[in-house]
């Protein structure tokens, strides 16, 4: 029997399935990992927006993640949306008693309508305790600006901010996306030695809900399946850059990203 390697996501469930837990599982499948998740909370949430959310109590979330780990196991481990600083801390214990080494840490705050998807008060319990847990940390430019207390604007800005979040922060390597910066969408990967520029072309359209949990699962699988950082980064890009490319045209506003592409790619 082939081993299939197998991932949980620690994320929060998206409704209209274009991010969070949605995303991620999708991606997994598109990807031949087994994907297995623990949800944070409910939202709500269509391309318009996000309608509500519902956290799931602490204990619910140590339930999910013990479970899966007691028995599927998990050859990486991704979070996602996770609140407040008592579930970042949770998953910091538990990534820490289990000895967690492929944690990919997406540091989930804004959703792109605006909704708060992590209270203030948590941005530094993520820096703080989760952030040094990280294999890889996966922020976009405003979650880089949180992190590192800088402006990132520029791809210098991008540089810098890699460099930080390893280097001073304690993350084990750092991917500082692109996407909301203007002109191509070029992602900065730095593992603490050198730094790597990913380019890519930038694709118009509204159908960019979820690219975030898209990359960062892609990234989660092939570290999954036991590729080396920079090859899983690079798989990872290619994966969501062809989601974004060839749009599903699903929903009235920000619709999902096609993880049928993504996988062609
Ligand atoms: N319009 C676009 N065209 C092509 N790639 C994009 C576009 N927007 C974002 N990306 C890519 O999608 C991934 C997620 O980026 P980003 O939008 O910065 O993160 P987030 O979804 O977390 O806000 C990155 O690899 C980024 O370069
Ligand atoms: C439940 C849930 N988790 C995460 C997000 C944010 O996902 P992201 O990939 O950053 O995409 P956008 O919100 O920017 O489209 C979410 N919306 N919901």
């Amino acid at each position: 029997m082939v081993k299939t390697a197998t991932a949980l996501t620690i994320a929060g469930s998206d409704s209209g399935g274009g991010a969070g837990i949605q995303a991620d599982l999708k991606t997994f499948q598109m990807l031949g990992v087994y994907g297995a998740s623990a949800i944070t909370a409910v939202t709500a949430q269509n391309t318009l927006g996000v309608h509500g959310i519902y956290d799931i109590p602490v204990e619910g979330i140590a339930l999910q993640i013990e479970a899966v780990l007691d028995d599927i196991g998990a050859d990486a481990v991704k979070t996602g949306m996770l609140s407040k600083p008592e579930v970042i801390e949770l998953v910091a214990r538990i990534a820490e008693q289990r000895g967690i080494k492929r944690l990919v840490v997406d540091p989930v705050m804004v959703a792109k309508g605006g909704a708060r998807l992590l209270v203030p008060e948590a941005e530094s319990a993520l820096r703080d305790k989760l952030l040094p847990l990280a294999a890889v940390v996966t922020p976009n430019a405003p979650e880089a600006e949180v992190l590192t207390g800088r402006a990132v604007r520029s791809r210098e800005d991008q540089r810098r901010a890699a460099r930080r979040l390893v280097d001073e922060l304690g993350a084990g390597a750092a991917v500082v996306k692109g996407g909301h910066l203007d002109g191509e969408p070029v992602d900065v990967l730095y593992d603490g030695r050198e730094l790597v520029e990913l380019p890519g072309e930038r694709y118009v359209t509204r159908h960019t809900h979820g690219t975030g949990c898209t990359f960062s699962a892609a990234l989660t699988a092939g570290l999954a399946k036991g590729q080396p950082l920079p090859e899983a980064v690079a798989s990872a890009k290619r994966f969501v850059a062809a989601a974004i490319r060839e749009e599903l045209g699903i929903g009235g506003g920000h619709g999902p990203t096609n993880h049928w592409a993504g996988a062609r790619a």
